[in-house]
């Protein structure tokens, strides 16, 4: 493995996010009011994108325990069958990764500093890191894809992309 090269955290926004997904973000969400009144609904943050081969759309919760600092993002993953959805119930901040795609490969990665009340929609076949929690043990709300076919493939990259203590 070659010499690892420093990996910049960049403020995330919607525009910035778009080539790789969807910024769930209640401050950017239409708002409609329900339940008399009582109940405000940030309508469709996102949607599921899980049907491709017969697939359907799964709820789940991650509880990611925090990474150490400083990190090496040294391989990326993407699912070629469905989108997948990170909302975080622990509110503290987080790291998302996504790479471009290059003849089937990720190109250099891009780190976003998440704050602790957005998330991501990582769309169909992006690449991206597993969940990357910082400072403590986070729970994620997570919409994907259950269904057959191989909905994992992997990349390790030849040299790692460190990000540098965020905290
Ligand atoms: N393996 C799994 O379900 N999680 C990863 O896909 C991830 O992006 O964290
Ligand atoms: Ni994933």
């Amino acid at each position: 493995m070659s010499a690892m090269q420093k990996l910049e955290l960049e403020p995330l926004t919607a525009d910035a996010f778009a080539p790789f997904g969807t910024v769930l973000d209640t401050g950017a969400a239409e708002i409609r009011m329900i339940n008399g009144g009582t109940t405000e609904r940030f309508h469709a943050l996102a949607m599921a994108d899980t049907e491709t081969g017969g697939g359907r759309t799964i709820l789940s919760l991650f509880r990611g325990q925090p990474r150490s600092f400083p990190y090496a993002v040294d391989m990326m993953e993407r699912h070629p069958l469905g989108s997948q959805a990170f909302f975080p119930l622990t509110p503290r901040p987080w790291i998302a990764v996504v790479a471009p795609d290059e003849n089937g490969r990720p190109g250099s990665p891009r780190a976003f500093a998440v704050a602790g009340h957005v998330g991501v929609q990582y769309a169909r076949n992006v690449w991206h890191h597993p969940l990357i929690a910082v400072g403590a043990p986070s729970d994620f709300l997570v919409m994907d894809r259950e269904g057959d076919g191989s909905n994992l493939e992997e990349f390790s990259y030849d040299q790692a992309y460190m990000i540098m203590d965020p905290t």
